[in-house]
């Protein structure tokens, strides 16, 4: 099986012992053309890379098996050599199910894989492909740890009976913390600042880099779900005017609750925006939203932050209205492909913030996805009602 995965919030994912390739011997999948989890080939080569510093730092997916008589199975793909949070994920675990090393799973190949039920993808974004669902003849479901499931074929997932499910209530919180932080530090200029008190002997003098104000700013928020809500009930703090666009209008004492005000067109709230902060879930509809026409639109002292899916902008556009400065800057959590290849435009310039892709990377959240995942699967292995389904479109 080829496993690759990267984790977001900086910790490594990799399975110890992990063959990239697939062809290791001894790995009990001999004769057999291994499923695999694939990641691009660039988050392939990162992963590779976390394996030789980090080997086990992370595991990456767990699968459930039954197994009669005691608690319910998990296989982890690698729990050996995890700490801090991880442990105390395999702990929460370990309160439902058995856990089973990769190891185990890979050595025991034809029981293992038809007692498995669930398989539980945590903090990376490896496909999971036909092979691996052919391969899997009991699979029930899929919890995606996070909400966003750009990266799972939810036909074809769906196409085999399984589930999928999500943690919409574990993110929301900590990704508009993130969605705020990007725009203050955007605003204020926090990295260039850090990074002249952090040279010895720079003189300070900030009159030559002034920051804009977030406070009584108007910012536009597009795609006004759960974490879009949160961005709003955080900026009314700072007094700002608020602006959204979504495909289905808020209830006016929603609106009302944060002070927002409803643009149909998404033309008018780029226009009048001061930020505007990127919140939609990546679908056929949103590839490239964000585009030359849209960013002309926006005031040349306006700021883009994107905490959705890299794939929401498109970042050639982005690029050149940077270096134009269309607009003055970029804040983004998330780009395609993460990471950016070392040579990419975007980390060239300097009227740009980027982050890991750390909208969920605290410590509480983990725990939290973690809890709502379980949930989900137990929901789905009991045949009770599922807290957080998706569906196929
Ligand atoms: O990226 C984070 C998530 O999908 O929850």
């Amino acid at each position: 099986m080829r496993i690759s995965g990267r984790a977001r919030g900086g910790t490594g994912a990799f399975p110890t012992g992990g063959d990239p390739t697939g062809e290791r011997a001894g790995t009990g999948w001999q004769g057999h053309r291994r499923p695999s989890l694939q990641l691009p080939q660039d988050r392939a080569e990162e992963c590779a890379s976390f394996e030789e510093t980090s080997p086990g730092q992370c595991f990456v997916v767990i699968a459930q098996v039954m197994a009669e008589g005691e608690l319910p199975a998990v296989l982890i793909l690698d729990i050996g050599g995890t700490h801090g949070i991880l442990e105390d994920i395999a702990a929460l675990l370990k309160k439902h199910f058995h856990l089973i090393t990769m190891k185990e799973f890979l050595g025991n190949k034809e029981e293992m894989r038809k007692k498995i039920q669930s398989v539980y993808v945590f903090e990376c974004r490896p496909t999971i492909d036909r092979e691996l669902l052919e391969s899997l003849p009991n699979l029930k479901v899929i919890a995606n740890s996070g909400v966003g499931v750009d990266h799972l074929d939810l036909k074809m997932i769906s196409s085999f009976g399984v589930k999928v499910t999500n943690t919409p209530h574990a993110v929301a919180d900590p990704t508009a913390d993130i969605g705020m932080a990007l725009m203050l530090a955007s605003a204020r200029r926090l990295v260039e600042g850090c990074h002249i008190a952090l040279s010895p002997g720079t003189k300070y003098f900030a009159v030559d880099w002034l920051g804009v104000e977030v406070t009584r700013a108007t910012l536009g928020i597009i795609g006004m779900g759960s974490i879009g809500y949160k961005v709003a009930q955080r900026a009314r703090a700072f007094n700002m005017r608020i602006l959204y666009h979504n495909r289905n209008r808020r209830r006016k004492e929603e609106e009302e609750a944060v002070g927002a005000h409803y643009c149909a067109k998404m033309e008018d709230l780029l226009q009048q925006s001061d930020f505007v902060m990127l919140v939609v879930n990546l679908t056929p509809e949103t590839h490239k939203l964000i585009g030359k026409k849209e960013l002309g639109l926006m005031k040349p002292t306006a700021t883009l932050i994107n905490i959705s899916r890299g794939a929401v902008i498109d970042q050639d556009a982005l690029v050149e209205a940077l270096q134009n400065k269309v607009i003055r800057a970029a804040a983004l959590d998330v780009t395609y492909p993460e990471p950016l290849p070392r040579d990419h435009p975007l980390l060239h310039l300097n009227n740009i913030i980027i982050t890991p892709h750390i909208g969920t990377a605290t410590v509480h959240a983990t725990r939290m996805m973690a809890e709502e995942a379980i949930a989900n699967m137990l929901a789905v292995l009991n045949d009770q009602p599922i807290p957080s389904e998706v569906f196929p479109k």
